[in-house]
């Protein structure tokens, strides 16, 4: 696992941050409850959102003041030309965001009920982000001073990220969602793994959570929702609790989490204080409708902390 700190390096000053993963709209009904099955139920609004695990992180990290390149793939459809719109506003490099061919766009059909969310994901386009396509920005990659991803791409993928990163020995942030098994060899090759308690259960299998963190210190971090996020520090458990706002819609707040976490681990802050960055962060998007409509900006976060 490598641990080397890679300094902000850019001309401008900026962390440079890549992003590989999923690319999606969101298409969120609100309803004051969810329909069990053959039941429908009359929902109060319906709106058009882009997201997906991957897009949000890199805006979120871009709005935070991070040189974001995002790696992936849209569709050919109006759904497409929607979200790389939606990068270029938010100041992503989307050069290697390229569309496939006869093919939507990846969609999350999110339903915001009873308090919480339930979400279908239709991959699509998501699904070649092969390591292949990957493989044509691997520059990138290598120049980068912290490369995210996340599972809502082929599992291969990731595994040939993870080589090219510890290879290039550029630190990469792998957040387990959604929760898949993890290979031992790319365990290896990561420096930060941040998966919520539900995904940790899944990832660790067979192992209880003090067990998982124990054997993993200062590698993963799991986060606790409202309580914070926990990690082992080589000598004991520690929580570090995130701030108390009135939440409102607690969608993206595990991107915002990674994308703030990655974004000050890049600019080569301290564990304790990039944690307490993605805290803040991620707690000032739960107080916000949507993914992306709560991710703040930099002076945002500073003002708060
Ligand atoms: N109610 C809250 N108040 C303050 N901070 C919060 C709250 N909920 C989440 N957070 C912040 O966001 C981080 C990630 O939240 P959580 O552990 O729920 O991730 P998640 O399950 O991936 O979230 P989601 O799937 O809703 O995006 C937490 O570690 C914390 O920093
Ligand atoms: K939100």
């Amino acid at each position: 696992m490598s641990h080397t700190q890679h300094p902000a390096s850019t001309a401008s000053g900026k962390a440079k941050v890549c992003v590989i993963g999923s690319c999606s709209m969101d298409l969120v009904v609100t309803s004051s409850r969810r329909p069990g099955a053959g039941e429908t139920v009359l929902g109060e609004s319906f709106k058009t959102v882009p997201g997906g695990k991957g897009a949000n992180q890199a805006v979120a990290a871009a709005r935070l003041g991070a040189n974001v390149t995002m790696i992936g793939r849209v569709g050919d459809d109006h759904l497409g030309k929607a979200i790389l719109q939606n990068f270029k506003d938010n100041l992503v490099n989307t050069d290697y965001v390229e569309p496939v061919t006869d093919m939507e766009s990846g969609t999350a059909h999110i339903i915001l009920a009873e308090g919480d969310n339930s979400i279908i994901v239709v991959k699509a386009a998501n699904d070649h982000v092969t390591p292949e396509y990957v493989a044509q920005a691997i520059e990138v990659i290598q120049n980068s001073d912290i490369v995210m991803i996340q599972q809502e791409i082929p599992e291969e993928t990731v595994a040939y990220v993870s080589e090219i990163c510890a290879k290039a020995n550029v630190p990469l942030l792998l957040n387990p969602a959604p929760a898949r098994h993890v290979s031992e060899a790319v365990i290896k090759n990561i420096s930060y793994i941040t998966p919520n308690e539900h995904e940790a259960s899944i990832v660790f299998e067979g192992m209880t959570l003090e067990q998982a963190l124990r054997q993993y210190p200062n590698i993963l971090f799991v986060t606790e929702g409202s309580n914070g996020v926990r990690y082992y520090d080589g000598e004991q458990e520690v929580v570090v609790p995130t701030y108390k706002v009135d939440a409102v819609d607690t969608t993206g707040a595990g991107d915002t989490f990674n994308a703030a976490f990655g974004v000050a681990l890049a600019e080569g802050q301290s564990l304790q204080d990039a944690i307490r960055f993605g805290n803040r962060a991620a707690s000032l998007s739960v107080t916000k409708f949507g993914a992306q409509g709560g991710m703040p900006t930099r002076q945002e976060v500073e003002e708060q902390l």
